[in-house]
């Protein structure tokens, strides 16, 4: 069995079918990206690994337990910050722990040693993602989820938080599920792409590249980016 494992997962919303007898695992360590169409059912996928809905049909076991209710294991972070704006950013980090030298540590860590005492609306989208990003980490999960953190933020900033998450993710050996719009993004951060279409995965493409720099390389991302495009695209492209 694998760390995370879905089997037969299904979610239905009245008569809408949006996830229709999913399979998957994700071994400890992985990264995994998950890409589609908008309105595919990435979020609702990553809400059901979370535990913040409960499925139809079929189940998730994550670290040998099967899931009802909230996966406590596991942090979520979406586009928007959601930090509490009247604590400071140690005050937000601070409200699921008393740790106060893990968090001002991990506040080093992500930039932020000199914005402690700082409210969110004071900083930069950047600056808030990291934030949310330090506060996820504070309860130290073995899985992290994340719906689109980065969409919001401009190319160069994006990048920056996209080297942080994977050396963080790395370093403390946190599986991860990043879902993105952005197929470039998914081929330098995730080790396997999940092409989510057609209430189901279409298909997984395995990026043994993510960590070479070199032409061969780039050529190997650029074609996974074509074939993941091509798979979310052709049908519909085809049918327009
Ligand atoms: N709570 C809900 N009640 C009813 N329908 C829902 C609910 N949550 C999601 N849906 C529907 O399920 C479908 C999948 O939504 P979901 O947000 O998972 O897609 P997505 O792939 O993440 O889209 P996007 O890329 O636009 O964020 C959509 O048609 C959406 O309207």
């Amino acid at each position: 069995m694998s760390f995370l494992d879905i089997s037969n997962l299904s979610q239905t919303y009245g008569d809408k079918e949006v996830l229709k007898n999913v399979n998957l695992g994700i071994s400890k360590g992985e990264f995994i990206a998950l890409v589609g169409m908008s309105g595919g059912g990435k979020s609702t996928l990553l809400r059901l690994i979370a535990g913040l809905e409960k499925p139809t049909g079929g189940s998730i076991t994550f670290n040998g337990q099967q899931l009802s209710g909230l996966n406590q294991q596991a942090r979520v972070m979406f586009q928007d910050d959601r930090l509490l704006p009247w604590k400071t950013v140690l005050g937000n980090l601070l409200l699921t722990t008393d740790d106060l030298d893990k968090a001002k540590r991990l506040l080093a860590r992500v930039g932020l040693e000199d914005y402690a005492d700082a409210y969110p609306a004071t900083l930069s989208g950047g600056q808030r993602q990291r934030a949310a990003l330090a506060r996820a980490l504070i309860s130290s999960p073995k899985l992290l989820l994340l719906d689109e953190p980065l969409g919001a933020l401009d190319a160069l900033t994006r990048s920056k938080m996209q080297e942080l998450i994977l050396q963080v993710c790395k370093e403390e050996g946190i599986t991860t599920v990043l879902v993105t719009h952005d197929v470039r993004e998914a081929t330098i951060m995730a080790n396997k792409i999940w092409v989510i279409k057609n209430h189901g995965i279409a298909a997984e493409m395995v990026n043994d590249f993510r960590d070479q720099y070199d032409d061969q390389a780039q050529l190997a991302k650029d074609k996974i980016v074509h074939d993941t495009l091509e798979i979310i695209l052709g049908e519909d492209d085809a049918a327009a």
